[in-house]
Order: structure tokens, then C-alpha cells, then sequence
């Protein structure tokens, strides 16, 4: 790790705007990625960064459900690609006419061009019989692994890294695959590499299959579709 990216924790320092805006950036400008990567390896110690950024994600009673596979086999991600074409050739079937071709043309996942790809996984059973926080919403130690995806993802941008979720992947085949312990799940399957570019918009955005929603149509007040009373509030989202 280079000095500058040492991380010294230091809790009430606030964040200069540089870092707050770097924040931002990694938020804004993180992309799924599918058709830009390069085969060129991620440095070990680029790879620990990310793992570790992933580790610092929260969890319900500190349960910590991940583990992470650096998949690097070729026969593996070979195997993977089987079970993605096999499971896609099914999704396109919910698409019609138009629809079904520009589905077809779309480009969702980079198992084989990426140089490494990741699995992380949710330990259904880490921390016993019974985690704190995790007695009413049993799903919470899937939450928490969701998380750790996003921290590896926002992470894996600001050092130039591209990351693509595949999930149009049956889990069972996967995690057999993989030769998971029963109580593991594969929550996220993940192509890795340096990129070409950053799109500026998502892939499907770009691509006319889907736009983003407007903020203003997502945010209600104390109750599902009622007016914001803060009006301060409403008038900056909608200006956007
Ligand atoms: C849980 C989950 C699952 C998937 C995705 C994401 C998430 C969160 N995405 C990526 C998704 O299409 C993408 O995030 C959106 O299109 C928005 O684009 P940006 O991520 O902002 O670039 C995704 N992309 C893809 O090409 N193949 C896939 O199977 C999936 N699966």
C-alpha cells in the first residue's frame, strides 16, 4: 500500500471537500462494467485494498456473512460462462419482437475478457444460532453482504477499476461450481479489470433500454405518496 492510501482512522477529523467530493465522485461515476475491460492483472496489493474496503462494510451484529473467491481459473470462469449462456438464452424469452433483438444485442457480463473475477459469498450461518439484529429480518445477513459489494465497487473506481455483476447465473449450478458449503450463498458474482473507459451513463441507459428515474418521483413524505412538507427540500431535488 502507498503511503497516501494508508488509511489512519481518525473519527473527528471532518472531511475536507477534496475527500467529501472524491466521495461523490466514486458514487457518481461508479459503472457496471461489460465491454470495457482490459486484460491487464490487478496488482496484489491493489486487490487487498478493495478486499479490505469490502471488509469495512457493516453487518448486522458485526456478523461479517462474506468471503470473498479470487477466481482466477480459467476453467471455472469457462464453466460460470456455460451457466450464464445457458440461464440468458431463458431471460431473453420474456422479451418480444423488438424488445427480444435489442436484448439479445446487449453485452452482460465479461466473465472471460476481465482478467479475475470474484464471488462474494453470505455465510448464512456465521455467528451462531442467533445474531444480534437479525432475529425479526432474517434476510439482514444478506443486506450486510450487499454492502460489501458496494464498498468493493465504489472503492474498486476511485483506483480505476472496473466491476460488472453478473446474476443472470442459476445459484444452485454456481455453488456447486464453486463447491460452496450448503450454508454459503453466492450473493454476487463479479468480472474485475482495468477499463478502457468509464461510461459516463449506465451501459442500459446508453444503450435506450432503460432511463434514470427522476428523483422527485421517488421521494414522499411521512407516508407512501405523500407531499414532502419540507419545502426547501422539495425544491432542491427538483431542480436536480
Ligand atoms: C444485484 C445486481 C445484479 C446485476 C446488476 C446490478 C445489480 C445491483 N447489473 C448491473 C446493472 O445493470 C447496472 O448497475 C445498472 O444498469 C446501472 O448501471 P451502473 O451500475 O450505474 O453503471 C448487471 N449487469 C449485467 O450486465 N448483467 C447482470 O447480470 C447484472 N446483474
Amino acid at each position: 500500500m502507498t503511503d497516501n492510501k494508508t488509511h489512519q482512522p481518525d473519527q473527528n477529523r471532518p472531511f475536507s471537500d477534496e475527500e467529501t467530493s472524491g466521495l461523490y465522485r466514486a458514487i457518481h461515476e461508479r459503472r457496471d462494467v461489460r465491454s470495457q475491460f482490459l486484460p491487464d492483472p490487478i496488482p496484489p496489493e491493489v486487490l487487498a485494498r478493495l478486499l479490505d474496503a469490502a471488509h469495512h462494510a457493516p453487518s448486522v451484529g458485526f456478523m461479517q456473512p462474506w468471503d470473498f473467491l479470487v477466481i482466477d481459473s480459467k476453467a471455472v470462469r469457462r464453466a460460470v460462462l456455460g451457466i450464464f449462456e445457458e440461464e440468458n438464452k431463458k431471460a431473453a424469452e420474456n422479451y418480444e419482437g423488438e424488445r427480444n433483438a435489442q436484448y439479445k444485442n446487449l453485452k452482460l457480463q465479461g466473465i472471460l475478457e476481465s482478467p479475475v473475477n470474484l464471488c462474494i459469498t453470505c455465510d448464512r450461518s456465521r455467528g451462531g444460532t442467533h445474531v444480534l439484529g437479525r432475529n425479526s429480518i432474517v434476510e439482514t445477513d444478506l443486506f450486510s453482504t450487499c454492502l460489501a459489494v458496494q464498498n468493493f465497487w465504489l472503492a474498486a473506481r476511485a483506483e480505476g477499476i472496473g466491476v460488472g455483476w453478473v446474476s443472470i447465473l442459476d445459484q444452485e449450478k454456481l455453488a456447486k461450481t464453486l463447491k460452496l458449503p450448503e450454508h454459503v450463498y453466492p450473493l454476487a458474482y463479479l468480472c474485475l479489470g482495468f477499463v478502457s473507459e468509464f461510461l459516463a451513463q449506465p451501459e442500459l441507459e446508453k444503450k435506450g433500454w432503460r432511463s434514470r428515474l427522476p428523483l422527485s418521483d421517488l421521494v414522499h413524505g411521512s407516508t407512501w405518496g405523500a407531499p414532502l412538507t419540507e419545502q426547501a427540500l422539495e425544491a432542491e431535488i427538483r431542480k436536480g
